[in-house]
């Protein structure tokens, strides 16, 4: 399918007081305004200067908001096919929360559909001119705020539920910043403080497991499943099955990697493995002073095993859920506690690692680099073998504040996503700069005889990066 095109053949951001006057038919909210206000907001300057006074960044938001009138979106549906990838790389926008809302932070990301996603980052140059840079990424599928967990679990992990039934070693990753909707998508939506587990992918899954495990297509296989819960904390693994005992991790004589200990539950209904689910969480987070941190510092998987009834229970096949760490605590460097070092550094160690095996499973490579960090080495089947199949969901944080932190998780992504993609990236500068957004039949025309990185470079503004200053960055 075509990425959305911008109506505005221009499209490049103009700043409000540059844009032409609104028309007084343009005026439909103004009945709404206090009533010494009205003569003012006759004109396009008093409004905005009335408005800034309530938000803090009024004239970001009003190019946001003109630059998405020219978009065109195609919202994804629940009757729209369902592809299958090897590995398949999609991004979920959580909505503004409740503190976002009451600070007035602006939403810069759009969704306009067929898994694209543009990031309207706020520019300002030296001689204090507000501009967007709008930069458009391409992914297998991209989720808007209004998506509900069961529609991004149809797209994303239910195709490697199945996948488990075919012996596939299958793993589902939850990606971004701290506070992005990792846990949210994987466990389920809080009610409060309290996490509902029948509305998260983990359980999705689990029903799915279910329902296949008496389908007649493969109940023949005759096949059990079994549950553990680990997390992963500065390269150790604690079970939180088991009172969050440390476990250690070895290679046996096959070379196959084994957490010696770890607890597998076996279980006779979706049900049971809610019950697994909020008794791991809990553990996950017990004894901390503050949980949600400390949930960010560790990587949480969740695995269900389909093992044979026979009399050794033979592993058919795994499927792994992984809320991975915060990926904004690899950043933390600044830090002079010992403890934030170590955990940074780990972090780093950890998700570099992932990325490079995701990289090397997607380029069909011999080596996979998995032994460069315990979570790939736990993960090590996952990378393994020709009927492994991963996913990746990176979620982002809509608001301005978090811009940087979300153009760190959609770069993360480029080198696992398909080359395609990458390319659409190079192009963005060009979109931005002409407002024309390249079809995808373009891109691949781009991309096979490799001008598209050499055609970004010839329209980017010769000295932008010296007169550019992010506000993102004052915002924090
Ligand atoms: N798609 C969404 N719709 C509604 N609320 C959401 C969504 N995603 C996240 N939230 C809310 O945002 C808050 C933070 O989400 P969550 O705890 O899942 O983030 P996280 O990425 O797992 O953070 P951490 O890395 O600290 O564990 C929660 O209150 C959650 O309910």
């Amino acid at each position: 399918p075509a990425l959305p095109r911008s109506k505005d053949a221009a499209g490049e951001n103009r700043d409000p007081q540059n844009r032409p006057k609104a028309s007084l038919a343009d005026g439909e909210h103004l009945h709404s305004a206090p009533h010494n206000l009205q003569p003012c907001l006759r004109t396009q300057d008093c409004r905005s200067s009335f408005a800034e006074f309530k938000r803090p960044n009024q004239k970001f938001y009003e190019m946001v908001q003109d630059f998405r009138e020219t978009l065109e979106s195609v919202p994804l549906s629940l009757t729209d096919m369902v592809e299958t990838h090897r590995i398949c790389v999609c991004v979920r926008k959580r909505p503004l929360n409740k503190l976002e809302e009451t600070r007035k932070d602006i939403d810069v990301i759009s969704i306009p559909g067929n898994g694209s996603l543009l990031v309207h980052e706020p520019k300002q140059k030296v001689d204090l001119t507000k501009y967007l840079e709008n930069q458009a990424f391409q992914f297998d599928y991209s989720f808007d705020e209004t998506t509900t967990n069961e529609v991004v679990y149809r797209f994303t992990a239910k195709p490697l539920v199945y996948a488990a039934f075919e012996g596939s070693m299958a793993t589902c990753f939850a990606y971004g910043q701290t506070g992005s909707g990792k846990t949210h998508t994987m466990g389920g939506d809080f009610r409060g403080k309290n996490q509902n587990s029948s509305t998260g992918i983990y359980y999705f899954a689990a029903r799915d497991v279910f329902s296949l495990l008496s389908h007649r297509k493969y109940s023949h296989l005759n096949l059990s499943p079994y549950v553990s819960f680990f997390e992963i904390y500065n390269s150790k693994v604690y079970d939180l099955l088991n009172d969050k005992a440390k476990l250690r991790v070895l290679e046996d004589e096959r070379q196959q990697m084994q957490v010696v200990g770890l607890e597998e539950v076996f279980v006779s209904e979706a049900e049971d493995v809610i019950k697994l689910i909020e008794l791991g969480s809990a553990c996950r987070t017990s004894g901390q002073t503050s949980a949600n941190a400390n949930s960010s510092r560790s990587h949480a998987v969740l695995q269900i095993a389909l093992r044979r009834n026979d009399r050794a229970g033979t592993l058919y096949s795994k499927f792994s859920l992984v809320d991975l760490a915060g990926n904004e605590r690899g950043q933390d460097v600044n830090s002079n506690d010992r403890n934030t070092l170590n955990e940074t550094a780990e972090i780093n160690t950890s998700l570099l690692a992932l990325k490079e095996c995701i990289r090397s499973l997607g380029q069909n490579k011999d080596h996979i680099p998995f032994r460069m960090s315990t979570l790939t080495r736990v993960l090590r089947d996952s990378f393994i073998g020709e009927k492994s199949k991963t996913c990746m969901i990176a979620m982002v944080s809509p608001s301005m504040a978090s811009c940087d932190y979300t153009l760190n998780t959609l770069r993360y992504l480029l080198p696992v996503c398909s080359e395609l993609s990458v390319c659409m990236v190079c192009l963005c500068r060009v979109y931005s700069v002409n407002g024309v957004f390249p079809s995808r039949g373009r891109v691949k025309e781009l991309n096979g005889t490799s001008k598209a990185s050499a055609a970004a470079k010839q329209q980017e503004p010769v000295n932008s990066s010296a007169e550019e200053v992010s506000p993102c960055s004052s915002l924090r």
